[in-house]
């Protein structure tokens, strides 16, 4: 292991202090230890049940009440009292209404996947058969609170002191490399400040630039939060549209905080127009009408869309950017590389100056890389056509029987158009077409090894509710690693399937486990369910778009740089990967490696946490 003093560390000045040796509890990783899940689960039954026994269970229990109820998510919400008058009612996941008739206000996207002729098999509550192999997913009851609850984190001093003070009302930004931490910050930002306004939780706003980043973290777009639709007329003419709009008035009174992730592709005209809009609805002077901002992002990974990179104009050019950002902060230590050397050439290209060296290096990596447990890379890029063509290609040279997974969509969006965009912001597809033999990736945090980015391999599909033996549910406790051959397990006829994945654990053990579905929702601060969609956290996982990949961390990467096209693209995609090792590197061109000017300028202007 490397000395403390050699950690990897990627700062833009040098740093006074290594906060990286001591891995020093959070602020609020006390309370992060001993918290309850966000979601309340039902109570406990009297005897302890097993994982799988449980989950069993809670479907179980799901279809009787699916049978006797008719409440949807939705209305869950929409009963929700006015969030400043009381403290928000327990969310809890709930089935959709009977499936012969649609949630009130749950839109399917188009024609249902499932006619009632197809629909009399019911042997599992989360997914519903519609023929031999096609099956609707539909949301599953509660699960027990272990089931997926991810590992707690333990922030870095860095973290802890941006922590600290956006606790004390602050207005700040906090930037740092690829990997430097800054989404888990941001998620131990909002649970911190949700728990503080959970009397008022539209308090908080969690926006971010992109849908995508959006989902991420659980949020919306800032452009939705804020009502303005493209945004493209004056402050002033939004302001008076807004105005228009009560409940894009009453979130632009009531936030208290309001946090942007992936500011790097918030264009800076748009950041000077909210900082209006807010001054206008909420009839105060300062930027944003005083709402406490908090922003993160890495303006040297992918920038504003909006414009062409000659025009571009990044939010720290904002004319109100200086004037709403009180503290700026640069993380300098990096989590997601161990190695010091990958971690320098990354730094180094983030920069757009790479050393002869690690040109060198990087030209080296063009290597074919076998994987001797038969799980390859994901290879990144940057058109979603590659992306399907790949996944496609790979699908079809794999014999064996489709099993496809459709999704089911509700929420309150009822314009069509803007629904499927929305919809296709969820890393989870409508469509999930899988094999057996299927390359595989998690897309949900489940628990400390099965996490976003854990790759798998299909085994087979069986029925959960007659598991293989030593196969745990999605988020149980590990099974044993015996060598069982689970594909000959028989799959009863007429039972709803699920795939039953191995995944590659860190070090090289695997985990057999048979994956449920699980849901993902966007939710305005009040509470209102945009959009939601039930599917089996996975996706296909030769392949994957850098835009989707942003926010990831995998073990094994392949990029063709000679399709990269634009600044900070080939940053992000090569900065993906946890090592050198895992990285496949072709037609590296250090050309295609370059910083935007405007942000290396910028960036010495920075300050990291040891600075201040
Ligand atoms: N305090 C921490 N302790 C241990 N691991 C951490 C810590 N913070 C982050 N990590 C790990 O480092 C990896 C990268 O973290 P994260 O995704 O938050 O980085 P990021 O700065 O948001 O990266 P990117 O800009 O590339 O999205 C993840 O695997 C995460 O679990």
């Amino acid at each position: 292991m490397a000395p403390a003093s050699k950690q990897p560390m990627s700062g833009l000045r040098s740093v006074k202090r290594d906060f990286s040796s001591s891995s020093l509890a959070s602020a609020s990783q006390g309370s992060a230890a001993s918290e309850p899940d966000s979601i309340p689960w039902d109570p406990t039954p009297p005897r302890k049940l097993s994982g799988l026994e449980q989950r069993l269970k809670d479907i179980q229990d799901a279809l009787n009440a699916q049978i006797s109820s008719s409440e949807t998510t939705l209305s869950q919400s929409q009963k929700r009292p006015s969030p400043s008058s009381q403290a928000p009612p327990a969310k809890r996941r709930q089935l959709p209404s009977t499936w012969q008739s649609k949630p009130e206000h749950a839109v399917q996207s188009s024609k249902p996947a499932y006619s009632s002729q197809a629909s009399s098999s019911r042997a599992f509550g989360a997914t519903r058969q519609v023929n031999t192999n096609e099956t609707l997913v539909v949301p599953s009851a509660s699960k027990s609170s272990a089931a997926s609850k991810p590992a707690a984190v333990f922030l870095s001093q860095e973290q802890t002191h941006i922590l600290r003070l956006v606790g004390a009302g602050q207005s700040l930004f906090y930037t740092g490399s690829a990997g430097a931490g800054k989404s888990v910050l941001l998620r131990e930002i909002i649970k911190s400040l949700r728990k503080r306004y959970q009397k008022s939780p539209d308090a908080v706003a969690v926006t971010a630039s992109t849908g995508i980043a959006a989902c991420n973290i659980g949020g919306v777009t800032i452009h939705s939060f804020a009502g303005i639709g493209l945004g493209i007329e004056s402050a002033e003419q939004l302001a008076n549209k807004i105005k228009k709009n009560r409940k894009a008035t009453t979130r632009w009174l009531r936030t208290k905080v309001l946090i942007i992730d992936e500011v790097s592709m918030v264009d800076g005209d748009l950041f000077d127009k909210l900082a209006r809009i807010g001054s206008i609805i909420r009839k105060r002077p300062e930027p944003f009408g005083g709402i406490q901002v908090v922003v993160t992002g890495d303006f040297f990974q992918l920038p504003p869309v909006s414009k062409g990179m000659n025009s571009v104009k990044f939010a720290f050019e904002a004319e109100m950017w200086p004037q709403t950002i009180k503290k700026t902060f640069n993380l300098t230590k990096v989590f997601r590389q161990r190695d010091p050397e990958f971690v320098d050439m990354l730094n180094e290209m983030r920069f757009g100056r790479l050393s002869p060296k690690s040109i060198a290096k990087f030209k080296s990596l063009q290597r074919e890389i076998v994987y001797e447990d038969g799980l390859g890379a994901t290879e990144l890029f940057p058109r979603r056509e590659d992306v399907e063509r790949s996944n496609t290609v790979r699908m079809s040279s794999i014999n064996g029987k489709e099993q496809v997974y459709t999704a089911y969509d509700g929420g309150s969006i009822q314009d069509m158009q803007q629904r499927e965009k929305m919809l296709a912001n969820f890393m989870a597809p409508k469509r999930l077409v899988l094999k057996e033999g299927s390359q595989v990736m998690l897309i949900k945090n489940m628990d400390d090894t099965l996490v976003n980015g854990t790759m798998g391999k299909i085994l087979g599909f069986v029925d959960p509710t007659a598991p293989p033996d030593d196969v745990g549910m999605l988020g149980d406790k590990p099974a044993s690693k015996g060598t069982k051959d689970v594909k000959s397990a028989p799959a009863p006829v007429g039972r709803q399937l699920l795939p039953l994945v191995e995944f590659l654990q860190p070090g090289g053990s695997r985990r057999r486990i048979i994956v449920a579905p699980e849901n993902w929702k966007v939710e305005l601060p009040n509470g209102e369910v945009q959009v939601s969609r039930t599917q089996l956290p996975l996706i296909l996982a030769w392949a994957m778009s850098i835009h989707k990949s942003q926010g990831q961390t995998l073990e094994r990467v392949k990029v063709d740089l000679a399709k990269v096209f634009e600044k900070g693209q080939a940053y992000v995609a090569l900065s993906r990967a946890t090592s050198l090792d895992g990285l496949q590197v072709l037609n590296f061109d250090p050309s295609k490696v370059q910083a935007h000017p405007k942000v290396v300028e910028w960036s010495k202007t920075l300050e990291t946490v040891a600075d201040r």
